[in-house]
């Protein structure tokens, strides 16, 4: 994963100081870009350890066509809980009694998974995020894209317009309130030779939380791809807008560039599924993953 390293080394070097929307201020660069060949194994981050269930269960969730997280706590998965659960308690007044990151917040957090989990109108009430990626990918306005650009990759694999975009500009205010604006706005798939290469272009990159994220999310998503419509995975072309690190990982960063990469584990998919929307958390298994140990960092909200 050099081409990771060299991401963060680069921001780090050529970086400047930029404010940002979560008063947290970061180091950023505006335009960059990263090629992974997946044939030479599957990019997850080797210098520190990156749990791949959640990008799975994330996956899956967005290839339902899922927005509440309830899906995602019942698999343990807990990443996009803090947008929802502060805003439960901002909707129901006890936002002053449980201040942000405070261990009284992380005790009373539990409680609010605990009833999305337990509680399905709680769950529809308080854990969907609004018309973010799930939506968006399978009801953009109705067009269920993903499904369409399979049939078209089939179809028309020389075609130039195979594009998925979560960038719905009539829903950004809805999206605002309730959640996130895409970061990861829009892909566009490429054949050639028998490959099936995938480009995704990333408006917002927090670097060292959510891109090795990104990362292995996409190229799995390009396999998968590349199953159900008989081609093999080619590359996955990661393009940033603004590439960022937060100024509170930076040490976090130091870290890790000290440290040496593993060899890239391997990716093995059930080869029986051919529906895109048939795959379950069984049918993937990583091969061979050696990674130094978790480093973490807050998130900024
Ligand atoms: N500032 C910010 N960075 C992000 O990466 C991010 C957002 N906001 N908002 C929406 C989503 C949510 N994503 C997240 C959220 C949390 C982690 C995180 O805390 N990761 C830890 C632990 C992961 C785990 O529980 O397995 C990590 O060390 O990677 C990562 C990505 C990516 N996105
Ligand atoms: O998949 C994701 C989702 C989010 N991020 C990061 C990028 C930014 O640091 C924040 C979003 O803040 P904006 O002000 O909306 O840009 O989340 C990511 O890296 N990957």
């Amino acid at each position: 994963m050099k081409q990771y390293l060299d991401l963060m080394r680069h921001i780090r070097d050529c970086g400047v100081s930029k404010e940002d929307r979560t008063g947290t201020g970061t180091r950023s660069v505006f335009g960059y870009q990263m090629r992974f060949d997946l044939a030479e194994g599957f990019p997850l981050v080797t210098t520190k350890k990156v749990h791949l269930k959640s990008i799975i269960h994330e996956l899956l969730w967005f290839i339902r066509g899922d927005t509440n997280i309830r899906y995602l706590v019942q698999n343990g998965v807990n990443i996009w809980n803090d947008w929802p659960f502060q805003s439960w308690l901002n909707q129901t007044g006890q936002a002053d009694d449980f201040p942000m990151y405070t261990p009284l917040w992380r005790e009373q957090m539990k409680v609010f998974v605990e009833r999305i989990k337990e509680d399905e109108e709680f769950a529809s009430s308080y854990g969907d995020l609004g018309p973010v990626y799930g939506h968006q990918w399978r009801n953009f306005e109705g067009v269920d894209q993903l499904a369409q650009v399979v049939e078209d990759i089939k179809a028309n694999p020389d075609s130039r317009r195979l594009l998925v975009s979560a960038w719905n500009p009539k829903d950004l205010p809805v999206m605002v309130k309730s959640g996130l604006p895409p970061c990861h706005s829009l892909f566009q798939f490429y054949v050639t030779e028998g490959r099936l290469s995938c480009q995704l272009y990333q408006r917002s990159a927090d670097v060292f939380l959510g891109v090795p994220f990104n990362i292995a999310s996409y190229a799995l998503l390009t396999m998968m791809v590349a199953q159900v419509t008989g081609l093999k995975p080619g590359d996955f072309v990661h393009t940033f807008g603004d590439a960022h690190l937060y100024s509170n990982h930076l040490e976090q960063v130091e870290e890790q560039l000290g440290r040496q990469p593993f060899p890239l584990p391997t990716m093995a998919i059930n080869p029986d599924v051919s529906d895109l929307f048939a795959f379950r958390f069984e049918d993937f298994e990583l091969q061979g993953y050696q990674a130094h140990p978790h480093i973490s960092a807050p998130v900024a909200v």
